[in-house]
């Protein structure tokens, strides 16, 4: 294992709406108390990537540690691309997708112990339609609820539930996707389509119970109809989905069409509505810190 001596600390100063000073003196006093060398990054929401990549190639840090969400890990990621530079999370977003997929534990001292270990995933990382995708992206309903969900006054898991109602009645849903996978078509409706890298989404819904971060592969993940027992079950970490219920196929390239304009999200940000989507796995893998060796 790579030794760490220099640390790029990568802070997001609005993300989760958390004030961070408390935070980052614990960060501080560990990463001294190692005897680590610290060069501090913090985001400003323009030209982040270009300067975080100046940086790296001024201080050549060996190691980057993110306090943020999904999309301060998604911009790292992208700076990342083809480097061999690992990073480690201290979750502090609004939803922390990607956090939870890799099942960080809930207090600050844990999760810096795993930041800063030596278990590194060699994880897949998704280009889908140009952009980045770490855990999951999705066309149809969860996409429109996302969206939605930006715009609502009551954040957390009650304000999604809430934002559902009205969703749910305004949806155009059940969608007809075409996919293509190594020149085959297959046709397709349902109420949302899933392209996964990981198991969960951001709520904790285990979606994709056999899905692997570091397979080469990612999974398409047709939900037929809008069963809410079974949408239930799967916040259960041992879900059994039916394929009466969910269609799954592993692929590691995909084209996705509709015969409309679908609302389209990843990981957990809203992204538009789209006609068509295009999804490969990186040959690119992100090293990232986990809580165990993971084969
Ligand atoms: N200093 C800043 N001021 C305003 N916006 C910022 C700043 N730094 C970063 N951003 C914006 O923050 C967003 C990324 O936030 P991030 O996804 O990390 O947090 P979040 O939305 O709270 O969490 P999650 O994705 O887990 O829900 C980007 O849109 C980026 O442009």
């Amino acid at each position: 294992m790579k030794i760490k001596n220099k640390i790029l600390l990568v802070v997001n100063p609005i993300s989760g709406g958390l004030n961070k000073r408390t935070m980052l003196v614990t960060v501080k006093a560990e990463i001294k108390k190692r005897g680590l060398q610290l060069e501090l990054y913090e985001t400003t929401g323009k030209k982040d990537k270009k300067k975080i990549k100046r940086m790296i190639e001024d201080f050549q840090p060996d190691h980057i540690l993110v306090v943020g969400g999904d999309g301060t890990i998604q911009l790292v990621a992208e700076v990342l691309d083809g480097h061999k530079i690992s990073v480690g999370i201290l979750p502090a977003g609004s939803a922390n997708g990607l956090a939870v997929n890799l099942k960080l534990p809930p207090k600050l001292q844990d999760q810096l112990k795993i930041a800063l270990g030596d278990n590194i995933l060699e994880m897949d990382v998704l280009k889908i339609n140009g952009r980045t995708c770490l855990h999951i992206a999705d066309l149809g309903i969860n996409a429109e609820l996302i969206k939605n969900y930006e715009h609502a006054s009551i954040r957390g898991k009650l304000g999604y539930f809430l934002k559902s109602i009205p969703t749910l009645f305004h949806s155009n849903f059940p969608f007809n996707f075409e996919i293509e996978i190594d020149h085959m078509t297959v046709y397709k409706k349902g109420i949302l389509l899933a392209i996964a890298n990981a198991n969960k989404f951001g709520t904790g819904a285990n979606v994709n119970p056999t899905g692997k971060m570091n397979d080469g592969k990612f999974e398409i993940l047709v939900f037929k109809k809008l069963n809410f027992i079974k949408i239930f079950k799967t916040l259960s970490e041992n879900a059994k989905l039916g394929s009466d219920f969910v269609e799954i196929i592993s692929t590691t390239q995909a084209k996705i069409r509709c015969t409309t304009p679908v609302a389209f999200q990843i990981d957990g940000e809203y992204v538009g509505e789209v006609c068509e989507v295009e999804a490969q796995i990186s040959p690119n893998k992100l090293l990232i810190a986990v809580p165990s060796p993971i084969e």
